[in-house]
């Protein structure tokens, strides 16, 4: 069992910190999640722990021994791509048998190995096909086969499923994941999709502009945003931010705003004036989006969706105005300058 503590971690390209000085630590048999948009910085982040690429500056500690200066062979460090990367001249069987060959262990061993690795992600019967007659599901379990045959420390995967068809991909999901709680594996997983860093990991590190803004179960970072940035990328649609005066933003998730309240609703933070743009029908629910006028008194438009259960038609029709409210207890507020949110004392009244 490995742990993994990333200290003070920078990593330049000229002027870009595509890095930005990241202090994080994976507690042994922990699957975590590195999930922020494009160009944040993920892919570099999980180079620099393979040690495919040096760092600028910080250290990468596993198990308390730095590993900067060791050669990414010998780190046993897993990866699993995006595009999966396997050789295509060569079997199933080689593919998975590589890593073994690659780093000169016994021949008497390889059989054993390969047993154990294929019949956990259930690839037995592809040994003898080559990459190209597999579905892009298999090759995913191929891929995880080679990873796992090494017996790795640490399992590190880039966008593993983003190539899969939207179908299978929520069933890889769970075959990730449960291939995660069989071995325990310390697991660094790279993601730009917030429901598959929500789904699968214990803990979610949210990284944008190379630094890190927030780690935290996928429940804290739902319930409890740390800043804005995390406040307006975590949830589909994210929170509705709200300025509530010159210093403050209200935070409210779609699904705490209520549309034309019929009695009175005790302690309003957000009371908003609305014009429906439209209704959206999303099956088990409906999205209602809309502007809201004249926030924080200064004549700004604000777009505001609201989320409604099916079962709850919400009535409206695009260009109807409407109320759309929100009670103090659901709301989280943030500074609007640094962005940071700010304790409770400081709520206004
Ligand atoms: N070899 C490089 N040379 C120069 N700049 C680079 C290099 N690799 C990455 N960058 C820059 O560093 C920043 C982070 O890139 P990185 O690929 O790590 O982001 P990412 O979050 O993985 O993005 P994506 O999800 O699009 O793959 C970007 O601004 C990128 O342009």
């Amino acid at each position: 069992m490995t742990v993994l503590t990333l200290r003070a971690l920078e990593k330049h390209y000229g002027s870009i910190k595509a890095v930005d000085h990241v202090d994080l630590q994976l507690e042994s048999g922990e699957f975590m999640a590195i999930l922020g948009p494009s160009g944040s910085g993920k892919s570099t982040l999980m180079r620099l722990v393979a040690g495919l690429e040096p760092p600028t500056s910080g250290d990468i500690i596993v198990d308390g021994q730095s590993v900067v200066n060791v050669p990414p062979q010998h780190r046993n460090v897993a990866m699993v791509f995006q595009s999966f990367a396997l050789y295509p001249h060569m079997t199933v069987r080689d593919n998975i048998l590589f890593p073994l060959v690659s780093r000169k262990v016994p021949k008497q061993e390889h059989e054993a190995r390969l047993q154990k690795a294929t019949s956990m992600l259930g690839v037995e019967n592809l040994l003898d096909r080559r990459p190209s007659r597999l579905s892009g599901g298999q090759q995913q379990r191929v891929a995880l086969a080679r990873a796992l045959v090494r017996d790795p420390e640490l399992f590190v995967f880039d966008e593993p499923l983003s190539a899969l068809d939207a179908q299978i991909r929520s069933r890889a999901r769970a075959e990730l994941r449960e291939l995660h709680d069989q071995t325990r594996i310390t697991t660094l997983y790279v993601t730009h999709d917030q429901v598959e860093a929500m789904g699968l990991a214990d803990r979610v590190a949210v990284i944008n502009e190379g630094r890190l803004h927030q780690v935290g179960t996928p429940q804290e970072l739902y319930n409890d945003p740390a800043d804005l940035f995390v406040a307006g990328f975590i949830g589909n649609p994210p929170m509705n931010l709200i300025p509530l005066d010159e210093t403050t933003v209200a935070g409210l998730r779609p699904e705490h705003m209520l549309v034309d309240p019929e009695e009175d609703v005790p302690d309003l933070l957000i009371d908003l004036a609305v014009t429906i743009e439209h209704i959206e029908y999303l099956g088990s629910e409906w999205l209602a989006h809309g502007q809201a006028r004249a926030v924080a008194g200064n004549g700004q438009q604000l777009h505001v969706i609201a989320r409604l259960p099916a079962s709850a038609h919400p009535g409206l029709v695009s260009g109807q105005e409407c109320r759309m409210v929100g009670q103090r207890k659901d709301v989280c507020l943030f500074d609007r300058a640094s962005g940071k949110r700010q304790v409770q004392a400081e709520v206004p009244a």
